[in-house]
């Protein structure tokens, strides 16, 4: 028998034994899994040189703030085109229009895919249309959307007839402020956003639609957050889900909640459906289910179809909202400019009749201040990321398959090869000498390549028909004595901060 005392004893060598063995066993986890990080963060053999990365976390800390300005400074270093570690993720950055012209429209095919990052595999599977890799999947997706777009939207004289009743709804909507300030960010949400969701359920929400409001709203967060220092750490480290906090966890759990209400809606519209005779996307969408549905390699499912309809609400709603709420504050910046705007619009469109497109190829003005919006504001700045779907070789270099590429549009809107005093706001620079509209090479707003902006034509025409609509009816200027910043919001879209304006009815 032990004694009580050499019982204590043993039991402490054994603890203390076993704290050994789990203390070294962690120690050569650790050193495992730093070795392997420190691999994945060597460049890869004839790779595009880059600022220095620090161990682990690699150049995360260097897109906290306005990453887009960081990396055109850095391609001055690096050249056009350059790398980055992205906590182990090999990076290639594409900066200036002749860099992405290379790329995009040259080898258009080589530079087609998404990347497969954890958030984006955790969100929609890389299926869907917008996140899904380039391959059958989105080959089917994509023309099915822009043959619906076609169909049931912007190929449609009556479409033009409907945007017009939402400038219409939207007018009226402001008018009811009287003159007085209003954050305009939520009617211009509303408003652009029926638009497209004429085309996906063929019916526009209510200004007071609570539910639809807020889906979008949790949406927009999603937007910013998607860009987050904690998004980018997700991507390097899938692992930090575990963690209770975190923006990332924010990010999931609105997935969840905008999953959920897509999926409720869709069951809504597509009620009364009648069997190739499609009223809208989604009927359009389970016409190519059903039909689709003996092929086992067929792309569209259900989750397919909410991925889908989620992503080209979001896609045409926050892009186009942003420029529209830029237009209006540099218009209220630019009294002159605003001028100019009201005496075109005046003289061809007068006020007795809402602008319609086929006004738009005399107002070479109008065209000019929106172009040199999207060109200044850039909505889009560092468009949406790209992968090589097949090793890459471009001006010497190697660029391996299924390398993330970040395509900086900000930069060839900025570039001074192509753009005289770019960091001025000029919609003249649009213009030549006896005042038409001229078009520019290195305008870039909708990206180029096989994967350029599907939603490119529709949101031309509402950011027209939304633009002359207003500044028909309102002069826009800043509550006295306030002028907002001008600093953008950032996220993977740049959006103004919250600004108050007043719309004045104008005496015509
Ligand atoms: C001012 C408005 C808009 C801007 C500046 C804009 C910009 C962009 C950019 C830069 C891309 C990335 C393309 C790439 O990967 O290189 C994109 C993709 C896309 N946009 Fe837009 N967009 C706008 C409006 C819209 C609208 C109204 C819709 C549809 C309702 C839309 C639907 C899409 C879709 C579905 C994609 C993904 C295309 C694909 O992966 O094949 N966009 N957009």
């Amino acid at each position: 028998m032990l004694s009580t005392g050499r019982l204590a004893l043993k039991l402490t060598v054994s603890y203390g034994q076993a704290f050994v063995v789990l203390g070294s066993l962690l120690v050569i986890l650790l050193s495992f899994l730093l070795i392997r990080q420190l691999a994945k963060q060597r460049r890869p053999r004839g790779f595009p040189p880059g600022p220095t990365p620090l161990p682990i976390i690699g150049n995360i800390l260097s897109l906290a703030s306005e990453p887009h300005v960081y990396m055109r400074k850095q391609s001055e270093i690096h050249g056009q085109i350059f790398s980055l570690d992205l906590g182990g993720i090999s990076t290639v950055v594409l900066n200036g229009y002749d860099a992405i012209k290379e790329c995009l429209s040259h080898q258009s095919e080589v530079f087609a895919d998404r990347p497969s990052l954890p958030l984006f595999k955790k969100m929609t599977n890389m299926g869907g249309l917008l996140n899904c890799k380039y391959g059958r999947g989105w080959v089917e997706h994509r023309k099915l959307a822009v043959n619906s777009f076609r169909y049931f939207g912007s190929g449609q004289k009556t479409f033009e007839n409907k945007i017009s009743e939402e400038c219409m709804f939207f007018v009226d909507a402001m008018d009811e402020h009287k003159g007085k300030p209003f954050n305009p960010k939520h009617l211009v949400t509303n408003a652009v956003s029926n638009i497209t969701n004429l085309i996906l359920f063929g019916q526009r929400f209510t200004y007071d639609d609570r539910d639809f409001q807020q889906m979008i709203e949790i949406f927009s967060e999603n937007v910013e957050l998607a860009a987050s220092g904690w998004a980018f750490l997700y991507n390097a480290f899938p692992w930090i889900e575990i963690l209770p906090f975190g923006k990332h966890q924010k990010l999931f759990r609105n997935a969840a909640k905008v999953y959920d209400f897509l999926l409720e809606i869709i069951e809504r519209f597509s009620q009364g459906r009648t069997r190739q005779s499609p009223r809208h996307y989604i009927d359009a969408y389970l016409d190519e289910m059903e039909q689709s549905a003996a092929d086992p390699r067929a792309s569209f499912s259900r989750e397919n179809l909410i991925f889908s309809v989620g992503e080209l609400i979001i896609a045409g709603t926050e892009t186009t909202t942003n420029a529209i709420r830029w237009a209006m504050l540099y218009m209220a910046l630019h009294p002159s400019v605003q001028d100019k705007v009201q005496k075109e619009i005046d003289s061809v469109v007068g006020n007795s009749r809402p602008p319609s497109l086929e006004d738009r190829p005399r107002m070479p003005y109008v065209e000019a201040v929106l172009h040199e919006v999207l060109r200044f504001c850039n909505v889009v700045p560092l468009g949406i990321f790209r992968a090589t779907s097949e090793d890459a070789q471009v001006r010497g270099y190697s660029i391996p398959r299924g390398t993330l590429v970040i395509t900086n549009l900000y930069s060839a809107h900025f570039d001074e090869k192509y753009w005289s005093h770019p960091d001025v706001f000029s919609p003249e620079r649009f213009l030549d000498c006896r005042g038409d509209f001229v078009r520019r090479e290195a305008f870039l707003p909708f990206s180029v390549g096989r994967r350029h902006c599907l939603g490119e034509q529709l949101a031309r025409m509402e950011m027209f028909l939304f633009f002359t609509t207003m500044m028909q009816r309102f002069r826009l200027q800043f509550p006295a004595g306030s002028v907002p910043s001008l600093t953008p919001k950032l996220g993977m879209t740049l959006q103004p901060l919250p600004y108050a304006i007043c719309a004045i009815r104008r005496q015509q």
